[in-house]
């Protein structure tokens, strides 16, 4: 979500988790609730900084269960959907029953699944619109590995899979699109990547973006950094202008952790 103040458009930050396949679904309500509680103590204003969680497909009916009893704020979404919507495609997902689970958002492309299963940009532009038909907004993983890095090719790799990824789609299909750049060799690794690398990638999304669709646009879509976030650097992650949130793995899966990231912008105030 996005809104316009004094002709500038202000992006709401996202923080997010991807539990990828950790925590059950006993330990996910017990998560979310801890997760809940320690940010409603803290003030947290929902509002302002969207807070989501992407929990594994058989944790999501106990997160809907919590979340709308307890009339939690917490947004959740699934890590993956099926490209079909329904018929036999044993072991995927249909976009229409993560909908009716309550979920809003979708991460699709993460490098997991792109490196184990080995989904293609093409496959990956078939499930951004998959998303699309269920109403759930795409949360799309892109970023290069270590060798692609180190040869310097990582803006042109990086823009490469999100031009492939989005072939086809109009603007208006994708208002609701968020791009995450999680760069492989900062996943897991604790090197997270500097600020500048952050900002130089988020605002080269943010230009391709401009260069496919329109400015407006592009200043509408919100760039998240992932890649071992943490509450002692994500200050200065989130720092450019362009990176608008983060996707947060390892540390999400603590809530009092993933609650001090959250609160990010205290982290901000401190450093001066
Ligand atoms: O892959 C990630 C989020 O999708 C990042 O994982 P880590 O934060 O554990 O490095």
């Amino acid at each position: 979500m996005t809104t316009q103040k004094n002709g500038q458009y202000v992006r709401r930050p996202l923080i997010a988790g991807n539990w990828k396949m950790n925590i059950d679904h006993m330990e996910a309500i017990a998560l979310v609730q801890k997760l809940a509680w320690t940010l409603d103590d803290a003030g947290h204003d929902y509002e302002r900084i969207q807070v989501s969680v992407f929990p594994p497909f058989t944790d999501l009916r106990g997160v809907q269960t919590l979340v709308s009893g307890d009339k939690l704020d917490v947004d959740y979404g699934a890590q993956d959907l099926s490209d079909q919507d329904s018929g036999a495609y044993t072991g995927d997902i249909s976009g229409a029953f993560l909908k009716k689970l309550g979920c809003s958002q979708v991460l699709i492309g993460h490098s997991e699944r792109r490196e184990v299963h080995g989904e293609t940009d093409e496959q990956l532009g078939a499930k951004l619109s998959a998303a699309l038909r269920h109403d759930l907004a795409p949360v799309l993983c892109v970023g290069e590995g270590l060798e692609v890095r180190e040869a310097g090719n990582h803006v042109s790799h990086t823009l490469a899979q999100l031009e492939g990824a989005l072939k086809g789609l109009s603007a208006e299909d994708l208002t609701e699109l968020v791009v995450a750049y999680e760069p492989v060799w900062a996943i897991g690794t604790g090197k997270v990547a500097g600020p500048e690398d952050a900002q130089e990638m988020s605002a080269a999304v943010r230009t391709k973006l401009a260069e496919l669709y329109s400015q407006e646009f592009a200043d509408t879509v919100r760039v998240l950094y992932g890649g071992s976030v943490k509450s002692k650097n994500v200050a200065a992650v989130l720092a450019g202008p362009d990176v608008d949130g983060a996707l947060v793995g390892g540390a999400s899966l603590d809530p009092e952790e993933f609650a001090k990231i959250i609160s990010f912008e205290k982290h901000i105030a401190a450093q001066g």
